[in-house]
């Protein structure tokens, strides 16, 4: 029996992935505008644009927030807010939305932006996220800060979100989206046989952040407590639900 095609044989060139790429989101529901312009606008002053998610996979968080039926979501790392602007926009009106930021620069740039968009529903917390976790109940956890600190953020979760506790921090049946949990396919195949070695590995990431990843990828797939995804899009995007 043959194989099926992996992702590499089904877009087996940068021109035809960066067209499906495109095509998929001209065939997924449509941002609001002001997210799409804001996202353009990051890319265009910010020297760090590369850390926000794409459109493409902003696109999808609006899509798994509702069909989760997300109302109140934890973000973890949000740079200059353009995700948690994903997110406000996601919840709606009489959803909440917390953003943890290490960064005080890059949290007035965010809050400027929840301003200008209105968005009155998002609020963000200045420090360092191991430190400044909420001590209320969301839906929905999105870690996205630095790769190192995942399993610690994992363990946080799982500690604090104890089946009975009225004051626990992912709420029975929550989901958690953690991003960048392959980054570009280094944690499965670190050899320097994986053409993104030499690029990336002094560039995007470190040696402990792969160490890191494979734990918090390995915990997420073992804890009894969860049900786990992990798939091998964008830059890898592992998936878990909170069964008590
Ligand atoms: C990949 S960026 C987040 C991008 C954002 N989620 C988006 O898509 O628009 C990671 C962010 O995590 C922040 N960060 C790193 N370590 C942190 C920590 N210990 N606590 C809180 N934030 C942290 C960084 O300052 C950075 O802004």
């Amino acid at each position: 029996m043959a194989n099926k095609p992996t992702t590499r044989d089904l877009y087996p060139t940068p021109k035809v992935a960066a067209e499906v790429t495109a095509y998929s989101e001209r065939n997924s529901t449509s941002l609001p505008q002001y997210l799409v312009d804001y996202h353009a606008w990051v890319e265009q002053n910010h020297p760090h644009a590369t850390y926000m998610v794409s459109n493409l996979q902003a696109q999808s968080l609006v899509f798994f927030a509702r069909a989760f039926g997300a109302k109140r979501i934890l973000e973890i790392g949000s740079y200059v807010g353009y995700s948690a602007l994903v997110w406000a926009h996601a919840v709606g009106q009489d959803g909440k939305v917390t953003g943890l930021e290490f960064s005080e620069d890059y949290a007035k740039i965010a809050r400027e932006a929840f301003e200008k968009h209105d968005a009155k529903n998002v609020e963000l917390i200045v420090g360092d996220a191991l430190k400044t976790q909420p001590q209320e109940p969301y839906d929905l956890i999105f870690i996205d800060a630095q790769k190192s600190g995942y399993p610690a953020y994992l363990r946080d979760i799982l500690a604090g979100s104890q089946p009975g506790s009225p004051t626990r921090l992912l709420r029975p049946g929550g989901i958690i989206i953690a991003d960048n949990v392959l980054r570009r396919g280094l944690v499965a195949d670190g050899s320097e046989e994986n053409p993104n070695w030499q690029l990336q590995r002094h560039v995007v990431t470190a040696e402990e952040d792969l160490v890191a990843l494979r734990e918090f990828n390995a915990a997420l797939a073992g804890d009894e407590r969860l049900e786990a995804l992990l798939l091998p899009v964008f830059d890898g995007v592992g998936f878990a639900r909170l069964l008590n």
